[in-house]
């Protein structure tokens, strides 16, 4: 994907796991834009999901990363969004294929439900995997 601005949120759940992959995705050369929470009371996730998907629609952000308990909610409150095509991935195989395949340009992790060094190794590989085109530029197009 190459280097980007990378828009990085999550709930209650994520402060810790989000501080640690904020600092992993800026050693690797992103600009990172935090747009939180970074404390433990209790949040809204689709607030978190609003927030990076109005970075991607403004530009401030080019890809983004999302956390919550399990990213299952984060993840259906970004896809609400058309321009946003959110994978929740718990495998770095998924995050490759997420990228290879759908295009995906938030990726959205389980804080309660991944480890720490499982959620760096999906990061690096999203981060690092180019979309395929051909037969999935397609299909992506038919998202809308
Ligand atoms: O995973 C989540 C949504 O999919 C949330 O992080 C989770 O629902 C928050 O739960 P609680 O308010 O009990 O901490």
């Amino acid at each position: 994907m190459g280097i980007q601005t990378i828009a990085i949120a999550g709930d209650h759940a994520s402060p810790e796991l989000k501080a640690v992959l904020a600092e992993q995705l800026r050693a690797a050369g992103h600009t990172v834009l935090d747009l939180g929470t970074n404390g433990p009371e209790s949040v809204d996730y689709p607030s978190f999901a609003d927030a990076v998907a109005a970075a991607l629609a403004d530009g401030r952000a080019n890809a983004g990363v999302l956390i919550c308990g399990t990213g299952i909610g984060i993840s259906i409150a970004a896809n609400r969004h058309r321009h946003v095509r959110a994978a929740l991935c718990h495998t770095p195989t998924e995050a490759r294929l997420t990228r290879l395949h759908n295009d995906a340009n938030v990726l959205c992790l389980g804080a309660r439900t991944i480890g720490v060094e499982v959620a760096k190794d999906c990061v690096a590989t999203f981060f690092t995997t180019e979309f395929e085109g051909g037969r999935h530029a397609r299909r992506v197009a038919m998202l809308g």
